[in-house]
């Protein structure tokens, strides 16, 4: 894999290039995958018109990495501090690897730690893995998921499989739990679901597109769309946006992951 350092609406990114031509954009700020073009030429990955770059904010779209708090399930801000908060670049070989450790942004969370975030770029698929390691001398609990916005053509024509029959918490409905009876799911108003322990891999049918997604290490599937009227309310989609979209995230969101000192936990997300 090649990777070049470049920037994206004034944003220091990596551009990684894959044996067979595909490519990946990965912003420093939150580890941040922005785009994945396989080798066919077509954007799977949805990034919003109207998303923010600037220090301290989280990008609308892409790959945002959560962690150590899942949305609000905790006393830090929204999801986390990791996609706020700039990474470090540590190095290229099959795979970039990007590096956070504690600093100003974590010190509400005063824990010694090191997260990892590999992006590799095989024949048609990109992987994403998540390593946390506790570098301290007590143990810690945290959460985390890889937020992913898959790019869809229009919602209406959007199928995600392989969830029926599977448990989920509803946040659309204050967490009540329930069972998926369909074997699809389709989506014509919010969607916000925590699917519980799922089997993988699911299938996003897109029209005529295909997409595999599969997952390891992380626990939960979150699948999440705000339907027309709660998206109206998010500055940072353009209108009609969220017909673009679908998230699909691997998350340990139900049960934190805790890390005794020395400990470590690795999660990975794999499309394609
Ligand atoms: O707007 P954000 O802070 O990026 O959160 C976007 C969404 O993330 C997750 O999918 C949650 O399940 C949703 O409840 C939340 O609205």
């Amino acid at each position: 894999m090649q990777a070049q350092p470049t920037t994206f609406q004034q944003t220091p990114c990596l551009r990684l290039v894959g044996r067979d031509g595909a490519t990946a954009l990965v912003a420093l700020h939150g580890a941040h995958v922005l785009s994945w073009i396989p080798a066919d030429g077509r954007e799977r990955l949805f990034l919003s018109a109207r998303a923010h770059y600037g220090a301290g904010t989280a990008i609308r779209g892409g790959i945002p990495v959560i962690f150590p708090q899942f949305a609000g399930r905790g006393a830090l801000p929204k999801h986390g501090f990791a996609r706020t908060t700039p990474w470090r670049l540590v190095g290229v070989s099959d795979r970039a690897t990007f590096e956070l450790v504690p600093g100003a942004t974590s010190a509400a969370w005063p824990h010694a730690f090191r997260a990892r975030l590999h992006v590799g770029l095989d024949a048609g698929v990109l992987t994403v893995a998540l390593e946390i390691e506790n570098t301290g001398a007590h143990e810690f609990a945290f959460s985390a998921a890889l937020h992913t916005y898959l790019a869809v053509t229009d919602l209406d024509a959007v199928a995600l499989h392989g969830l029926a029959g599977r448990r989920y918490e509803d946040s659309t409905a204050g967490g009540a739990v329930r069972q998926q009876t369909t074997a699809e799911l389709r989506f014509n108003a919010e969607t916000d679901r925590i699917y519980v322990a799922p089997l993988h891999p699911l299938s996003l049918h897109d029209g005529p597109h295909r997409l595999r997604i599969d997952q390891h290490g992380f626990a939960d599937t979150v699948v999440w769309n705000p339907g027309a009227t709660l998206a109206a309310g998010i500055a940072d989609l353009a209108p009609g946006e969220h017909r673009r979209f679908l998230c699909v995230e691997a998350g340990q969101v139900l049960e934190p992951v805790h890390l005794p000192p020395g400990g470590r936990w690795s999660g990975m997300q794999r499309l394609g």
